[in-house]
């Protein structure tokens, strides 16, 4: 790890959460969009698996199927061939309304856009998915998300009255509230200043390692890969490289690398 955690807010994990060491897995997962002149292969037979309290960061150059891997291991896309699982369940045998039950159970997303309410408070916003599903939060660990994430003399703004950083930070207390089995985030950094940036990332690290929680995070910025403990590369649908315990110059080489091989879009 190359980044000292910042905040030691989270409480431990049940030890019940620590069982199985895979969180989420592909095998030899297609994904093809339209048909005949418009037929793209989104992603090219990819097998992965996701490791359970592990970091992992997805780069890629633009087009590479970044974006199309986290929705189709989300459960947000359908997958055009092979499978893709979380936990156990394998998502192409849910129907629609299971696929949603499984999303709204089981996945926390983090996205760019933030993707809050307007109309609700911060609280309420962190609380939705929890409300929607009719689970109550468990109080100790909402405390916890809460005042790690520095949200406690906020919790009643909406979210036009907060900072794009707070704005964010607001959506990975929604993210962790709930403790899903996995949680997805689609360049969660991308809309924020640099020291925003960090924190959010910061706090994404810091639930990985004391409470146990799985990311995968889809980013282009290799400081921001180097939160996680591992960084896969895609390049034309298909995982071309893996590193472990990324520096930001290890991902930066890299990514020059596939650059000069020609695999830029
Ligand atoms: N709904 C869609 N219909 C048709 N083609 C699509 C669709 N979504 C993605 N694609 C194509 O699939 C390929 C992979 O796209 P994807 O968005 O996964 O790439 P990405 O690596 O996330 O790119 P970026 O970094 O630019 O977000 C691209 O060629 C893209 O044009």
């Amino acid at each position: 790890m190359s980044h000292a955690a910042t905040s030691p807010g989270f409480p431990g994990s049940p030890a019940s959460a620590r069982t199985a060491a895979v969180a989420a897995r592909a095998t030899d997962l297609s994904k093809v969009y339209g048909q005949g002149e418009t037929r793209v292969v989104a992603l090219d037979s990819v097998s992965v698996e996701f490791g359970r309290a592990r970091f992992t960061a997805i780069m890629g150059p633009s087009g590479s199927g970044k974006s199309t891997l986290m929705h189709c291991m989300a459960g947000l896309d359908r997958i055009s061939s092979g499978s893709a699982r979380i936990g156990e369940v394998e998502l192409g045998s849910l129907n629609d309304r299971q696929l949603t039950r499984l999303r709204r159970d089981k996945v926390g997303f983090i996205f760019q856009a933030f993707n809050l309410l307007p109309t609700l408070s911060a609280l309420e916003n962190i609380t939705l998915p929890m409300d929607i599903a009719g689970r109550k939060p468990d109080r100790e660990w909402l405390d916890a998300v809460i005042d790690t994430v520095g949200l406690s003399g906020r919790l009643a703004h909406r979210p036009a009255q907060l900072s794009g950083g707070q704005q964010q930070r607001v959506a990975v207390a929604r993210a962790l509230a709930a403790r899903p089995e996995i949680i997805f985030a689609d360049e969660p950094t991308g809309n924020l200043d640099s020291r925003s940036g960090a924190e959010v990332l910061g706090f994404l690290r810091e639930s990985v390692r004391a409470a146990d929680q799985t990311v995968v995070m889809v980013t282009h910025d290799p400081v921001a890969a180097a939160y996680a403990d591992r960084v896969v590369f895609l390049a034309d649908g298909r995982i071309v490289e893996e590193l472990h315990d990324p520096t930001a110059d290890a991902v930066l080489d890299r990514m020059r690398l596939f650059d000069s091989k020609g695999r830029t879009s």
